[in-house]
C-alpha cells in the first residue's frame, strides 16, 4: 500500500487577502494527485506563490481542500474520526524553513525534542534523557546541546534540533517545507544529506517542498513541478535535466 496518496486535490482561495490588495482571487492548487511510497522522497518543485505552501498544508492536515482526498496508510486525512486523527498526526511530522520560529526559545534544547515524546509516550526521566541523547547523535549533534537554548546554536544546528523533534515519534512521513533555505550551502548539503542517510536507515519518506532545484536533487527520488497551481512536470529524479516545461526550465536555468 502507498503511505500517502493525493487525488485531484482542489483548493481556490475564495477571500483576497487584506482589502483584496495582497491575494490573487481564484489562486490557489488544482487538480493535484501524487503518491509517495515507503522510504520515498518527493520533491515539489516550483517558484513563488506556484502553491507550495497551499500543497503542503493541505498534506499535513491543516487546510481543507475544497475537493479531492489525501489518503495516508488508507485513511483520508479530512474524513479521518477524532482517534484515527490524533494517530495519523504521530505518523506525519514536518520541518519548517524558519527554524527559529519553529521553537519556544525560551525552551531547552531537551525540552524542545522531547515536546512530542512527552505528548504521545510515558516516558521517566531518564528515559527521555536516553531518547534525547539518542536522537542528537542521530541528527549529529552532542548530548551536551541538550542543555543549550535556540540563541546558543547557530542556524543550522537548530534546523538539526528541529529535525530531531521531527523524527522522535519515529513517523513515516516527514513534510520538509523549505528546509534548508535559510542556511550557508556548506550547512544546506550536511542536513539533506542528514535526511538522505535518515531515509535509508530509517525507511522514512518526505515531501521535500523547495524553489531550489539543486536541494531538491539531493534528496528527492522524483519531482514534480508546480506552476501556477498544477503539476506541470513530474519525471524520477534522473530526468531531471530534460525538463522542458518553460517553469522547470526557469528553475533549472536559475541553479546552474
Ligand atoms: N490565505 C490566502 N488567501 C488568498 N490567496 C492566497 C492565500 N494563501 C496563498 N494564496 C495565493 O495562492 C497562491 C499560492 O500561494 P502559496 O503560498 O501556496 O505559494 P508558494 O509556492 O508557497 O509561494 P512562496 O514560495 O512565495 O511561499 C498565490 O497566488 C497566493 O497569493
Amino acid at each position: 500500500m502507498s503511505l500517502l496518496v493525493a487525488e485531484h486535490i482542489f483548493k481556490t482561495y475564495r477571500s483576497s487577502g487584506l482589502f483584496g490588495l495582497n491575494k490573487k482571487e481564484g489562486a490557489g492548487i488544482r487538480d493535484i494527485s501524487f503518491r509517495i511510497e515507503p522510504a520515498m522522497c518527493l520533491g515539489i518543485l516550483g517558484e513563488s506563490g506556484a502553491g507550495k505552501s497551499t500543497l503542503g498544508n493541505i498534506m499535513l492536515g491543516l487546510l481543507r481542500p475544497d475537493s479531492g482526498s489525501v489518503k495516508m496508510l488508507g485513511t483520508d486525512l479530512y474524513q479521518a474520526d477524532k482517534k484515527e486523527r490524533i494517530k495519523l498526526r504521530r505518523e506525519i511530522q514536518v520541518v519548517f524553513q524558519d527554524c527559529y520560529s519553529a521553537v519556544n526559545p525560551r525552551f531547552s534544547v531537551k525540552h524542545i525534542i522531547s515536546e512530542p515524546l512527552r505528548n504521545y509516550e510515558r516516558l521517566s526521566p531518564q528515559e527521555e534523557i536516553r531518547k534525547v541523547t539518542e536522537l542528537l547523535e542521530v541528527v549529529g549533534l552532542r548530548p551536551d546541546d541538550m542543555l543549550k537554548k535556540p540563541h546558543q546554536l547557530s542556524g543550522g544546528q537548530l534546523q538539526r534540533v528541529n529535525i530531531a523533534r521531527a523524527i522522535a515519534l519515529e513517523p513515516k512521513l516527514i513534510v520538509l517545507d523549505e528546509p534548508v533555505s535559510s542556511l550557508d550551502m556548506v550547512v544546506q548539503k550536511q542536513i539533506l544529506l542528514h535526511l538522505q542517510d535518515l531515509k535509508k536507515k530509517k525507511g522514512l519518506s518526505y515531501l521535500l517542498i523547495s524553489h531550489d532545484v539543486l536541494a531538491v536533487s539531493l534528496l528527492a527520488d522524483q519531482i514534480a513541478v508546480l506552476d501556477g497551481g498544477q503539476i506541470v512536470e513530474k519525471v524520477a529524479i534522473t530526468e531531471l535535466l530534460s525538463c522542458s516545461h518553460p517553469a522547470s526550465r526557469r528553475l533549472l536555468d536559475a541553479a546552474l
